[in-house]
């Protein structure tokens, strides 16, 4: 068997506990690397004379990263959340109210995530009426995405970033700010770039004037109502992965070894892809992966949960057949690998666990090889399985489950 894994990022699986439930065995090699991790993290937080979360304080969001959302009011906050996390369709975000108090919501996912999505009218660093305790709210390492309408007069909220990335830069310097140029449908090309050109340039002269160097700001482009709003959220949330390059490389080889055009792994609840290749960005690709992810769940949706009665079943292992219903089945993973033709270029997608799907195009005429494409994928996807072992908090480990089982999970709204 061809390794998908070369070179100094090879993970080597262990064999001989391949079998046993991952519950009941971790062996010493990831116990040394959790231990790594969990330094690694402290050392984050304490980076910086950044302020480390009092557990007493925040005790129930231990290791949970928050994605703030914020911005002007009806800039399109709730909109995003619901469409990136809970499946509302953009259309029907078009008469959504005004929000009138924090919205919190719990991700249980490959990573424990919090978003947490603020009303426009409340700034929390300019609040006369009330004192927020910005170590609750801003304590836990992540991100904070800040909201732009595109389509309406954007300099107060510019002049509000720029007043909220000073205070931040003061006591939380490592939070990721990430600036959504948002509802850029309907521009055209030229005005998003010179709207963006503006807002970026409006920062940075504000910060530099204040004496601000490098402070951590992206700028995104973005609209419910394509994979754009998606693309970003990918981007804020690949920042929060420790180790993320490892990720990468595992995906760079397996592309290099089973000559796949480009492979993403998504997160199966929100359709977020938190790893891909070291091949240049491509939306379309993406796009095609992640509709065609879609079409997957829809399908595990309807048929995957699907419990025979026991008579049903008893009848099935009678004769002829005369064995047990897992013995009658070919190839246990059936469900979780497909192969789909697009002009020559299949695509694959294989479940790594109940959060997580390995989705790949792969090149004309690989289709031949798949026996050992597929064995090299297993050996990612045992990878992958470890690699996330090792990063969740101990308490959210779970065994492998697959995305059939994936109904139990999903969003907790406070
Ligand atoms: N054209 C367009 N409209 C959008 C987009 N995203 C949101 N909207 C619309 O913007 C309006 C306001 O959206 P909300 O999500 O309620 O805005 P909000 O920022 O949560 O507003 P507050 O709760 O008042 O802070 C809704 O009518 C949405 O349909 C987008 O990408 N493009």
């Amino acid at each position: 068997m061809s390794s998908a894994f070369t070179g100094s990022s090879r993970v080597d699986v262990d064999n001989s506990t391949a079998q046993l439930p991952r519950h009941t065995y971790i062996s010493p090699a990831i116990l040394n690397l959790e231990r790594v991790y969990e330094q690694n993290r402290q050392l984050l937080q304490k980076k910086d004379g950044a302020k480390v979360p009092d557990p007493i304080t925040i005790p129930q969001t231990k290791g949970k990263p928050r994605l703030l959302l914020m911005g002007q009011r009806r800039s399109g906050k709730s909109s995003i959340s619901g469409v990136v996390f809970q499946k509302v369709s953009p259309s029907e975000t078009l008469f959504l109210e005004s929000t009138a108090r924090i919205h919190k919501n719990n991700l249980s996912s490959f990573m424990e995530f919090q978003v947490w999505d603020f009303p426009g009218q409340i700034d929390v660093f300019d609040n006369p009426n009330f004192a927020f305790d910005m170590d609750a709210i801003f304590g836990e390492i992540g991100a904070l995405i800040w909201v732009i309408d595109a389509q309406d007069d954007y300099l107060e909220a510019v002049a509000r970033l720029n007043n909220t990335i000073l205070h931040l830069q003061r006591s939380y310097p490592h939070i990721n700010i990430e600036v959504f140029i948002h509802k850029v449908d309907g521009l055209s090309d030229d005005y998003k770039l010179d709207i963006q050109r503006d807002v970026t340039i409006r920062i940075q002269d504000e910060l530099s004037d204040q004496g601000v160097e490098n402070a951590p700001v992206s700028f995104h482009l973005t609209s419910i109502y394509n994979h754009s709003i998606f693309e970003a959220f990918s981007k804020v949330i690949q920042k929060l992965i420790p180790r993320l390059g490892q990720l990468e490389a595992m995906l760079t080889n397996l592309c290099r070894t089973c000559r796949f055009e480009k492979a993403y792994l998504f997160d199966v609840t929100t359709k977020i892809y938190i790893a891909t290749d070291s091949t240049p960005e491509d939306m379309a690709s993406y796009e095609i992966c992640s509709d065609y992810l879609d079409v997957i769940i829809d399908f595990t949706q309807v048929y995957g949960n699907w419990q025979r009665s026991p008579d049903w079943r008893k009848h099935l292992e009678q004769a002829p057949w005369m064995q047990p219903l897992e013995d009658q089945v070919a190839c246990e993973r059936a469900e979780s690998g497909m192969v789909l033709s697009d002009a020559q270029r299949p695509i694959m997608l294989r479940e790594v666990d109940r959060f997580l799907a390995l989705v790949a195009i792969m090149k004309e005429g690989s289709y031949e090889k798949m026996p050992q494409i597929n064995m090299n994928v297993d050996v990612v996807v045992k990878g992958l399985t470890e690699f996330f072992e090792i990063t969740k908090p101990k308490e959210t480990r779970t065994t492998t489950e697959t995305i059939a089982g994936r109904a139990a999970g999903g969003w907790i709204n406070d």
